[in-house]
């Protein structure tokens, strides 16, 4: 299932003099049905961690395992079937194809995998069956945020990526993306990786990770997580 694990894991962008280390010595291990959040201030390398993590990029150094794949020996074929397959990506900003409805930006995931969920069921979990023949443009952030979490849903991946999924939404709006993400990993022991500059949201963490120049600075369990209707924010 959606284990997660970097051994020494560094990212350099650019070289010699110019040279940025996004990531450095990082050493993770994440187990099946972690809720993880992931904090730390602009530049610390959350956005990297969460590229490597879902096989977007590949580390300068180290080894990066998901769901039972190597990710570091892999060719980039067998790294666009990873993503395809075993991960589900939520960003800040939604990514809804602006041409297709809904529904049929949930169908196009559900298309890709053999074992989908049905792309109904799940409009219908996120509040949204009445609004299913709407195109994003006719929607709130909300409800668009709404879908894109449907749509990831929609292949029934091992491991959800979170790149501040709730950072343009109100708060009521994000609560219920919260919810979602949250409950997936709770109710089916799928693992979720957020990144969130919202430091309330650590209170719903199994797990917290606070990250500061490329580095691991903090790495905490959290033994009674809250609920996200708990956490006002
Ligand atoms: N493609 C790139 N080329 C060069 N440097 C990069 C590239 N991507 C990221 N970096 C650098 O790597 C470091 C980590 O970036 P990253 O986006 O992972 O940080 P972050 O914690 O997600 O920041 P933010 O909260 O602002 O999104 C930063 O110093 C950034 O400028």
């Amino acid at each position: 299932m959606g284990s997660v694990r970097l051994s020494r894991v560094a990212k350099t962008y650019g070289r010699e003099e110019t040279r940025v280390w996004a990531l450095r010595e990082v050493t993770l291990s994440v187990e099946p049905g972690t809720f993880v959040v992931i904090l730390g201030p602009s530049g610390s390398g959350k956005t990297t961690l969460l590229n490597l993590i879902g096989a977007l990029d590949v580390p300068s150094e180290g080894r990066v395992e998901v769901a039972g794949h190597d990710l570091t020996r892999s060719t980039e074929a067998e790294r666009a079937r990873f993503r395809r397959h075993k991960v589900g990506f939520v960003f800040q900003f939604f990514n809804l194809v602006p041409t297709l409805t809904a529904r049929e930006n949930v169908l196009l995931a559900a298309e890709l995998v053999p074992h989908p969920r049905d792309p109904d069921a799940l409009l219908a979990a996120v509040g949204l069956s009445h609004r299913k023949h709407h195109f994003p443009g006719e929607l709130s952030g909300g409800e668009q945020q709404r879908v894109a979490v449907a749509r990831a849903l929609a292949k029934n991946p091992e491991v959800i990526l979170a790149d501040e999924p709730t950072g343009s939404l109100d708060s009521q709006s994000g609560a219920q993306v919260l919810a979602l993400l949250w409950r997936f990993a709770r109710d089916e022991g799928r693992t979720v990786l957020m990144v969130t500059h919202n430091q309330a949201l650590a209170q719903i963490a199994d797990r917290v990770l606070r990250l500061k120049d490329g580095r691991i600075v903090e790495d905490r369990r959290n033994e009674e997580p809250r609920t996200p209707e708990e956490v006002v924010w």
